[in-house]
């Protein structure tokens, strides 16, 4: 007797009718599929990669902070071949910002510094006469200076009982360092690089992450905020931006440490605004105050006082971030239109009177 089994025709009925089963069970699936996501929305199934901690762990590097830069914002988009000032300089030759209104988002900044809770410093030298000016100086600073940051300011006194009290923003200190008054008024003026420097290294230095050393005969007129912040920061004087750098008032003799010879120079920076990061600004007045040193054993005082060599030094060692003249304006000159806004300014005063 022959096995039906063996039989293969039986064999092929058999398969065929698999085949059959299958192919009926895949259009039925298919269908299914087909109809559920024809009728809504796209759902992809989730693909999981092998290892997806990886993904989720974050470094602490040191002197790093654990947090989210640049959150989601909706602002315009930069446009590539739409610059927003195209009548000034914004970038130098070495690649440092040129801060100019019109070129940076406050918003966008903000995001950015906000959850840093940085603490910035101020140094201000209020000495002899020059105690008058501390409170419009604090005052205008309280309304327009890194508003919503935490800000010491290090007043230099040689009379600190006579200091106003001003009523100041929370997170905020006003801080007095007592200093003894030099005879002349250059010497005042230049010594501000010893004292900076040797107070950073003593106190602000464990205080504050950025500082800026600033002039007092000034006032704040518009905001100055987190687009002033970099490693070195130096400012563009307001009476040269606009003239030939053999024009500029560097120190020309050789035989000053501030000396720039004729067809060398960038830009003619103020002595009035130089800042940044602390330990750079601890750098820099070091090697401001030797320098000026320098010139004192050798019986030479530069034009321009601590200016000059400020000037000298930023010749060699280039800032990261350069300040237009919006952030060192003179009250007494007029507003150009490249100069939309004054944020810090010179108050009229009467040298005379003033410099005994
Ligand atoms: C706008 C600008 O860039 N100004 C600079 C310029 O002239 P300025 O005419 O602006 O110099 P200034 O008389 O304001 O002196 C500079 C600063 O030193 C302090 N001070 C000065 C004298 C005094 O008796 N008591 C006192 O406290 C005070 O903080 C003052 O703001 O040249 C000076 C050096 O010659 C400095 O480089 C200034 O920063
Ligand atoms: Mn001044």
């Amino acid at each position: 007797m022959v096995e039906a089994r063996s039989c293969p025709s039986f064999y092929s009925f058999l398969i065929s009718r698999k085949v059959v089963g299958s192919l009926v069970c895949l259009i039925v699936v298919t269908a299914v599929i087909w109809i559920t996501a024809g009728s809504g929305k796209v759902h992809y199934l989730p693909y999981y990669l092998p290892c997806p901690e990886i993904f989720s762990i974050k470094l602490q590097y040191t002197e790093e902070k654990l947090i989210q830069l640049f959150p989601q914002l909706f602002y315009q988009q930069p446009r590539v071949l739409a610059p927003k000032r195209r009548d000034v300089l914004t970038v130098t030759p070495w690649l440092a910002p040129i801060v100019w209104e019109g070129t940076f988002d406050p918003e966008i900044l903000d995001s950015a510094y906000r959850p840093l809770n940085l603490s910035i410093g101020v140094t201000a030298f209020a000495v002899g006469k020059y105690t008058r000016f501390v409170r419009r100086f604090v005052q205008s600073a309280e309304e327009h200076f890194m508003k919503g940051y935490r800000v010491n300011y290090y007043i230099f006194t040689d009379s600190p009982e006579t200091m106003p009290s001003v009523q100041l923003q929370p997170g905020r200190r006003f801080v007095l360092v007592p200093i003894k008054k030099y005879s002349s008024w250059q010497e005042i003026s230049m010594r501000r690089m010893e004292a900076i420097n040797k107070h950073i290294a003593e106190v602000s230095h464990r205080e504050v992450e950025y500082l800026f050393c600033l002039d007092i005969d000034m006032v704040f007129h518009n905001p100055w905020g987190p687009e002033t912040l970099g490693d070195t920061v130096a400012a563009i004087h307001p009476g040269y931006f606009s003239v030939p750098r053999n024009q500029f008032p560097y120190e020309r003799r050789s035989s000053s440490a501030a000396y720039i010879p004729a067809g060398q120079g960038d830009f003619y920076y103020g002595g009035a605004v130089f800042g940044g990061l602390v330990k750079k600004v601890f750098e820099f007045t070091k090697t401001c105050h030797m320098t000026i040193l320098t010139d004192k054993a050798n019986g030479i005082m530069a034009v321009w006082q601590e200016e000059s060599h400020l000037n000298r030094h930023f010749l060699s060692h280039k800032p990261s971030k350069v300040l237009s003249p919006e952030y060192i304006w003179d009250d007494r000159k007029p507003k150009p239109p490249e100069i939309r806004l004054i944020r810090f300014s010179t108050v009229d005063k009467n040298y005379k009177e003033i410099r005994d």
